[in-house]
């Protein structure tokens, strides 16, 4: 770095003659990292590049220096924070700091790559910045998140985005609040963090918040000792010492109720616990990852949920975008949902032009638990591997062109399914309802907590 230092003198960088000459001389200090190098200047131009850069991106010097880096790495004549990516130009001429994030990066071939990239702050002899941008480039598989086989996938700047978020924020041991609409992947996003977390070699464990009955609260979280109350047999570790080492998951926290929140403070500020029935306090090493679709603060501020809770649990809080807000995913996650309907159901299907048009222009209230919904029905009606658009149902078919829903038809209660029963057009009800699971516990006369039950069991299925 400090032979680069050197060469970053302004008078010859800047002057007429000598940029070339300044261009090599700069470059052969980058050679010396073998990553793919490139320094840029205030005004997003690329001053100089290393050779494993131009390797990797099919250029040659001629080509790139004095370019503007988004039209080599994104072929975009805009910056890409403009296009909504966080971007290590902005992040280190604004706070000079060195500043990491994931892209995707095209070569001259227009092939797309997934790239870590850190920023370096560089500063010339007149204290002149520049943006060392060190590319480290990842694995093709490393494009999608593999999670017991889960697949978390995207390619859209606000997925991107919100994907480094979740790296960021697993590095750090802090609690990580996620917020987003039904079907979005906030449990995908609660195992991706694991994954990138120090501890991912230890447990996740999961804590159904909107299921757990309030009588077997202490039992299910902290365990209970041999006899601990009747026709209790056998010590049981209970979820929070299970998840020793590891991660904590507390789904739909925002449906536990206030005397469970009380207990869960608890053990969070003091991070001691005794079992039921039992008398030493025991400790466990816990990162704790709560998800919720709710508005905790709007309810801390109503009084529906612990505002000391809220800020235990938020520490960092990461927003989930809808998949109408990236609809550029649309067309990947559906590539992915098909394979894995293929895979189950021993056969192949892909989409129509038409099909995939309609599926991008759909506002999916639901989100990606939708989006399979509507596939799973499509494969099933589709006469061969096409998926044509006539196989698409849709509930809402609201277009972008035409943004006004139509109205829920009125939600006149249905008697309930047979008690504990999962009604077989749960997900049209879903639908129907624009992805409210509430408005859905209404019209079948059940709890929410049995929607959300019903609805993680068909995820599991
Ligand atoms: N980016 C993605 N790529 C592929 N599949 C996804 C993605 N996001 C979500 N899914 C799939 O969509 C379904 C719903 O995801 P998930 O259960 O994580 O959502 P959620 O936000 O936790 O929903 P809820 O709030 O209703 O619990 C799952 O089958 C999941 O595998």
């Amino acid at each position: 770095m400090e032979k680069l230092r050197n060469s970053l003198d302004p008078a010859r960088l800047h002057g007429d003659s000598s940029v070339s000459e300044t261009a090599l001389e700069l470059e052969s200090a980058l050679n010396i990292q073998q990553n793919p190098m490139v320094l840029i200047d205030r005004d997003y131009r690329i001053v100089a590049a290393n050779r494993a850069y131009r390797e990797a991106y099919g250029v040659r010097r001629e080509e790139i220096v004095g370019k503007h880096c988004h039209e080599i790495s994104h072929h975009s004549p805009i910056p890409c924070h403009m296009r909504g990516e966080d971007c290590p130009h902005q992040a280190v001429f604004r706070t000079g700091q060195a500043h990491e994030v994931r892209h995707i990066h095209y070569d001259q071939n227009n092939h797309a790559e997934h790239v870590r990239i850190r920023g370096h702050v560089l500063h010339d002899p007149s204290g002149r910045t520049y943006l060392g941008e060190e590319i480290i480039r990842l694995p093709p598989q490393d494009d999608a998140i593999t999670c017991n086989d889960l697949r978390m996938v995207g390619k859209s700047p606000a997925f991107l985005r919100c994907l480094h978020h979740l790296e960021m924020a697993a590095r750090t041991d802090a609690s990580i609040l996620l917020f987003g609409e039904s079907g979005v992947g906030k449990e995908l996003a609660a195992q991706a963090i694991h994954h990138f977390s120090s501890r991912a070699a230890g447990p996740l464990i999961t804590v159904d918040c909107a299921t757990l009955p309030e009588n077997l609260f202490e039992s299910e979280i902290f365990g209970h000792e041999r006899g601990a109350f009747t026709g209790c047999v056998g010590r049981k570790l209970g979820l929070y010492e299970q998840a020793h080492g590891g991660t904590l998951f507390l789904d739909e926290v925002g449906e536990l109720p206030l005397g469970m929140q009380a207990k869960l403070l608890r053990v969070l500020e003091t991070g001691s616990f005794r079992r039921l029935g039992g008398n030493d306090n025991l400790r466990a090493d816990v990162r704790v990852v709560a998800a919720t679709n709710r508005d905790l603060r709007a309810m801390a501020a109503q009084r529906h949920f612990r505002e000391d809770l809220y800020y235990r649990l938020a520490a960092i809080t990461i927003d989930l975008p809808p998949l109408r807000d990236r609809r550029e995913d649309i067309p990947g996650i559906a590539k992915v949902l098909l394979e894995r309907i293929g895979r189950d159901w021993s056969g192949h299907w892909t989409l129509s032009r038409e099909a995939e048009r309609r599926l991008c222009a759909y506002n999916f209230p639901g989100n990606v638990r939708e989006l399979r919904n509507i596939l799973q029905k499509a494969a099933a009606l589709a006469d061969g591997p096409i998926i044509e658009a006539k196989h698409l149902e849709f509930f809402h078919p609201a277009t972008p062109e035409s943004s006004a829903m139509p109205s829920v038809p009125a939600a006149r209660p249905r008697p309930a399914p047979g008690r504990g029963q999962c009604p077989a057009d749960l997900l049209d009800l879903l639908e129907r309802f624009q992805g409210n699971r509430r408005q859905v516990a209404e019209y079948l006369g059940v709890s929410e907590r049995s929607v959300y039950r019903w609805l993680k069991r068909l995820d599991r299925d």
